[in-house]
């Protein structure tokens, strides 16, 4: 039974409001066509391809998951690597830069800073409470690379949330997206006729901070089992909430520690490779962040296991790392600097700031370069080619989403470094011959931990998300790739294979939530690794 929704507008305050359920079905004589399933899952299909653009094919999959949603997921199960870029990114970055223009129908719940005092009452508008087990919060401040979308965010929750049910097999009807509307500084939106969120610039962070401890405390009292993904914080708010609530709640932080464990368990297979071509002991790694926002420093800190794994201590791990910011090359003697990036500031330059890339990378002589940085093409030719001149195999991964922030391209990438390049990208890029060789970018996407990340935790029961979970997820799908895979030198694995990926980085998960005490399904405990895994697997949902 479907629950219809509909706005209703107070004093400029968009909330939620059963107003009707779908109609019973039709008395016999009046049943709708008897459809030949296999036949209409063609048709949708080539409904779906008929479209032209990105964003007109995102508009029918969403009419389509709204009105068929298990047509939606068994099209998304089958054909995971066409529809994936369109109700996730890159596509996903236009429907929200848009969402207030092509806004059909209500998706989602909206939770106002008008509400601030009575959130609880809107949560309980719900109409799914009981099944809540997983939510997408996002406030809209930093989507994707995109900057401050408001309340145009809420499509990331939607599109995060497809991918646990298609990826993971949480039930659609477990899943519960939210937006803080908590006003933009987005002018242009601000402007906006259609803009659908609150006419106003976003609050002080005291205000905000009270607004994020009532919705927090609301929240595990209207869901007691409910894990919270917190999505697409600008940065400053991302460490302050992953830091205040991660002891008290259920939550995590997809932009740090997702993509922190994305990247771990890329960069373990990259160093690999890498590492075979040049002879050079892992340990000796030598990674440059170019960004150093929530997404750079996560990964940073989370890089800092691959060092560890080697037998580094902590203090020699950092000193494997480098970050550079808008600013260049973050040193102490700079001058003051945001508190995450305090970490990683490196004690032994002292010079002048360096602020060329390519001087950088100079100086530094990386293995790897990372790209977190929103900056379309920064990985120019010169980038590449200095990078190749100092390794045999360079890596490579430029992250930024979506796909027209990328800092470089795997055509340009695979060009520049004459075939030799080892590459991973926030978005997909098609895959491109050199040589006669066939050679494939991987997605270093959190896309691939969040959903068995989630499922693990959600299975376990789990009181809060630990170090040790996030790292486990890594680990799991570093090990899942097959030998083919291996043999293609990918360093994720296809995918098409996200559900039996998922399944075995959720047991990784349990198993890590166990031994750091924080499970609540203790029966769990005495399984087999073999027997949770097919408990795992026959918790997932099927379309
Ligand atoms: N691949 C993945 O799974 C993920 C990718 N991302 C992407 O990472 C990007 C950054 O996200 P956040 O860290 O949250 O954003 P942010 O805005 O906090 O960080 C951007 C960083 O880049 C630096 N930067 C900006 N201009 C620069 C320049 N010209 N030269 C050098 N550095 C420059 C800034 O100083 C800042 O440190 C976004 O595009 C986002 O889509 C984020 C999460 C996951
Ligand atoms: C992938 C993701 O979470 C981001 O770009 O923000
Ligand atoms: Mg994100």
């Amino acid at each position: 039974m479907t629950i219809v929704l509909t706005p209703v507008w107070s004093n400029g305050t968009q909330k939620l409001k059963v107003i009707s359920q779908t109609p019973p079905a039709p008395k016999r004589g009046l049943t709708p066509l008897a459809l030949d399933e296999s036949v209409h899952t063609v048709r949708c299909l080539n409904q779906l391809r008929s479209k032209d653009k990105s964003i007109e094919k995102y508009i029918y999959l969403f009419q389509l998951k709204d009105a068929d949603p298990r047509m939606f997921y068994k099209l998304c199960l089958a054909n995971m690597s066409e529809i994936t870029p369109l109700i996730y990114t890159p596509t996903v970055g236009d429907a929200c830069l848009q969402f207030s223009h092509i806004y059909r129908r209500p998706e989602g719940l909206f939770v106002s800073l008008k509400d601030k005092g009575n959130i609880g009452k809107v949560l309980r508008n719900w109409p799914r409470i009981d099944e809540a087990r997983i939510s997408v919060v996002t406030d809209g401040s930093r989507i994707l690379g995109l900057g401050d979308l408001g309340l145009n965010g809420m499509p990331i929750s939607i599109g995060k949330l497809s991918l646990y049910v298609a990826g993971a097999g949480i039930r659609p009807s477990s899943t519960v997206p939210i937006c803080l509307d908590l006003g933009t500084n987005n002018q242009k939106y601000l402007e906006d006729p259609l803009y659908l969120g609150l006419r106003q610039t976003r609050p002080s962070p005291e205000v905000m901070t009270e607004f994020m401890e009532e919705f927090m405390h609301e929240m595990s009292v209207v869901f007691p089992k409910l894990l919270v993904q917190f999505e697409d914080f600008s940065t400053d708010k991302a460490f302050l909430y992953l830091d205040s609530f991660r002891n008290r709640y259920p939550v995590f932080n997809d932009d740090i520690q997702g993509t922190g464990a994305v990247v771990l368990s890329g960069f373990l297979n990259a160093a690999k490779l890498s590492s075979a071509a040049s002879g050079l002991p892992l340990s000796e790694h030598r990674i440059l962040f170019f960004g150093a926002g929530s997404a750079g420093v996560g990964v940073a800190m989370q890089l800092m296991s691959f060092f560890k794994l080697q037998g580094l201590s902590t203090e020699e791990a950092r000193q494997r790392i480098w970050l550079v910011d808008s600013q260049g090359l973050i040193f102490d003697a700079r001058g003051p600097l945001a508190e995450h990036k305090k970490y990683f500031s490196r004690r032994d330059y002292t010079g002048a700031p360096m602020t060329d890339l390519t001087e950088i990378l100079k100086y530094v002589k990386p293995t790897a370069l990372m790209g977190l940085s929103t900056i379309k093409g920064a990985f120019t030719q010169s980038v590449v080619e200095t990078m190749s001149a100092l390794n045999p195999c360079p890596i490579i991964f430029p992250l930024s989403n979506p796909v027209r922030l990328s800092e470089c391209e795997f055509r340009d990438a695979v060009e520049w470094s004459q075939g030799r390049v080892i590459f991973a990208s926030g978005s997909p890029f098609p895959e491109q011959e050199y040589n006669g060789r066939m050679l494939y970018p991987g997605q270093g996407n959190n896309m691939y931990i969040f959903p068995g990340l989630g499922l693990g935790a959600i299975l376990s029961r789990a009181a809060s998300v630990t170090d040790t979970m996030v790292e486990a997820s890594s680990l799991g799908l570093a090990d899942s790739l097959t030998e083919e895979e291996h043999a293609q030198g990918l360093v994720y694995p296809r995918i098409e294979r996200i559900r039996e990926i998922s399944a075995q980085i959720a047991r990784s998960v349990i198993r890590a939530a166990q031994r750091a005490g924080v499970d609540r399904s203790s029966d769990l405990r005495n399984l087999t690794d073999a027997e949770l895994l097919e408990f795992v697997k026959s918790k997932m949902w099927y379309p």
